[in-house]
Formats: structure tokens, sequence, C-alpha cells
């Protein structure tokens, strides 16, 4: 597609088109022409499509080929018309490229052979450059190709939740064996924050060198810590990837689950746009980031509401984010995979044409 784009006199329209995109304009506290919408983890197992695709092959696998990654993260943009495509991966998958042994079980999450306890166990871990995720390249670029003017975010996982699963071993509510590390062996949690920062940021210029318009820091377990807490042992290493991705010259989202604590913080570690769950008033997250823009908030299990109570809710959002220098509509947490695509195109719909300027 690439090649018949170069023959064509109009080479700079799309560029164009891109930039003015309500999602990027939106990211950057312009006005767009609507308000923009996308739902993270948009591809995934509510899609028959996504299903029939991965039947057979692992997660992890369909992560590091090319052609499925391309083709999973234009599912939901095919389907819904969102205003932004968000890039098909996971967390631990940068994690995986330089050697780490560990997999994603259906069902439960990633699983950890070997977890991390120790400074040599960090010191095992290979720092990421390019020539570990050729794929990434080769997806992006194509994706960037394909999507035109939609904008492709792209993603890293924040230090402390990848923390959680590399210490953990995997899936964890209480995170206790990783903040007993963060509490009682300081040297270990600053090489090993140290480690996953430098990944996370090598993982992003990866994304944004091919093309991608955006990036999304994943600090998806920061809820579990105190503001305090957050701010000595985790903010300076988020702070650390948002200034690498800053001098990229791309939007950076950061968003968390439950960490209505935590959003000045978050704001201040180097956010363009604070993602703000569904249990904060979307007025007080707009308060508590500080003169960003702010992405959220529907609550996920309102798509099992009927429609015109989904639509009710999206509503009073879409008109409490007009107090925001931007908004970007999302839900608060990512789609739970029993969600009826329907119901989400609905939501799509009805964003857009709620909030046409
Ligand atoms: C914490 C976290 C992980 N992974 C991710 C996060 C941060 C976002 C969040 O808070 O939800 C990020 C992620 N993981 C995935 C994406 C894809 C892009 C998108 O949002 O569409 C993104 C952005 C694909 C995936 N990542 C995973 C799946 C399911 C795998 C499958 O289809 O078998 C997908 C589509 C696996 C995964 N990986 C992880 C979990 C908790 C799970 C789910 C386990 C399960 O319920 O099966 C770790």
């Amino acid at each position: 597609m690439s090649d018949d784009a170069a023959t064509q006199p109009n080479l700079a329209e799309p560029h164009d088109a891109l930039a003015d995109s309500p999602f990027l304009r939106a990211a950057r506290g312009l006005e767009p022409a609507h308000t923009p919408v996308w739902f993270m983890r948009q591809a995934g197992r509510s899609l028959p499509e996504y299903r029939a695709l991965r039947e057979g092959i692992g997660m992890l696998e369909s992560c590091m080929r090319a052609d499925l990654v391309t083709e999973i993260t234009l599912q939901p943009v095919r389907r819904y018309g969102v205003d932004a495509a968000i890039f098909f991966s996971d967390i631990v998958l940068p994690l995986k490229a330089v050697g780490v042994d560990l997999d994603i079980v259906a069902g439960v999450g990633p699983v950890v052979a070997r977890p991390v306890r120790t400074l040599a166990d960090v010191e095992a871990i290979e720092d990421l450059t390019p020539d570990h995720v050729p794929f990434i390249t080769q997806a992006v670029r194509e994706l960037v190709s394909e999507l035109g003017a939609t904008p492709l975010i792209g993603f890293a996982g924040a230090p402390f939740t990848v923390a959680s699963y590399l210490v953990e071993g995997g899936p964890s509510k209480e995170h206790a064996k990783t903040k007993a590390m963060m509490f009682g062996a300081p040297d270990v949690w600053d090489a090993l924050m140290r480690k996953i920062a430098g990944i996370a940021a090598a993982y992003l210029e990866v994304q944004v060198a091919a093309g991608a318009s955006a990036v999304q820091l994943f600090d998806s377990w920061a809820g579990a810590l105190s503001p305090a807490d957050y701010e000595k042992y985790v903010m300076p290493h988020s702070a650390g990837v948002l200034a690498r991705a800053g001098e990229l010259g791309v939007p950076r989202i950061h968003f968390g689950v439950g960490t209505g604590e935590l959003l000045g913080h978050m704001a201040r570690a180097g956010a363009d746009v604070v993602g703000v769950d569904w249990r904060v008033p979307l007025s007080d997250g707009i308060a508590r980031a500080e003169g960003r823009v702010v992405q959220g908030n529907l609550d996920p299990t309102l798509v099992f509401a009927p429609t015109e109570v989904m639509t009710a809710r999206a509503a009073e959002i879409l008109d409490a984010g007009r107090a925001a220098p931007g908004h970007i509509f999302n839900l608060g947490h990512g789609v739970i995979p029993s969600t009826d695509p329907d119901q989400l195109h609905r939501l799509t719909d009805f964003v857009h044409e709620h909030s046409a300027r």
C-alpha cells in the first residue's frame, strides 16, 4: 500500500489529515471536530474475528507475527470506526523479546518462569534494542500505511506494573512480594525499576520511530500504592520513561486503575493526557489532572446495561469533558471479553453524534 501511495500526487494529504484527526487534536488540547473515542482492549476476545484468527495460535506468538498484529489491530477500527488504533501487543512482550522466560496463559495472564528476587536476577535481564523486536517495526510500518488518517497509539507497561508480574511471577491482587522488595530491598528495587524503565522507553522509541503518533504508558496496578510511596518509589522511574517519550514529540497518555488519589502525581510524572478510571467523577479527574487533557471514563460494565442507559451515562461524561482542555472518550479500563461488539459500535456512533461541533 505504501508503494501505491507514493505514486499518488496528494502524498502530503494523509499526513495533514492525521495531524488534524480528532484524536491528535484533542490530545494536544486543540478543538476537534468531535470528541474522539477509542477503547482500551478494543482488539481481543470480545471480537469473533479476533477469536477466529487466534485459533490455535498462542498469545505471545501472535504478538510476534507482524501480519497477525496488523490484522488484529485493524479489526476494531474497521468494525467500530473508532478514532484511534492501539497497537496489538502486551506489556510483557518486550521482556519476552529480551529473553525473559515467560508466557501469557489464557484466562490467567502473564506467568514468569523464574520470578525476579535478587540484584543478579535483575542484571541478567538484557536491555532492549530495536534488533530484539524487528516484527514490531514491521507491523507498525504496515499499520501506519493502512491506517492513513487514523492515529496509531503505541504503548508500554509502566515500571511498577511490569515489576509486579516479574516479582510475583504472575497476576496478583495484593502485589505483596513486589511491595516487600520495594520497602525492604531498595537497591534491588531501584535496579529493577531502572531496568524496566529503560526497556519501556526503548520499546516506545521503536514504535514511534516506525510511525506511531501517540503513546500510552499503562500503570494498571499503581492504584495499589499510597501517594507518598508512589512518589518515592515509582514516580521517578515512570517520569524517566515519559521524559524519553517526550523527546519523540508525540502526545503521552498515562493511565492506571484505582488511581484517583494519584492523578496529580501521574500528571506531573510527564503526561500530556491523564487516564481517569470510572471510580472518579470526570469533573474531579479534570481538576486533579492539573490542566492536562483527560481520557476516560465510562464504567466498562455499562455496556451490559440497556443501550439508552449506557448512552445516557456517556452523554454525562461527554458534557463533563467539555470543562477539560481536551477529552478523549474511553472506558475507565479495558473492554470486558464478554462485551457485545454491537454495543461498542452504538457507543462509538453515539459519542460522535453527541459531541459533533
Ligand atoms: C495489565 C496488562 C497486561 N497487558 C496489558 C495490561 C495493561 C492494560 C490493562 O490494565 O488492561 C496491555 C495490553 N494487553 C493487550 C493489549 C492490546 C491492545 C488493546 O488494548 O486492544 C494491551 C494494551 C492484549 C492482550 N493481553 C492479554 C490478552 C488476552 C490473551 C488471549 O486472547 O488469550 C490480550 C488480547 C493477556 C493479558 N495480559 C495481561 C493481562 C492481565 C491479560 C489478561 C489475562 C486473561 O484474562 O486472559 C497483562
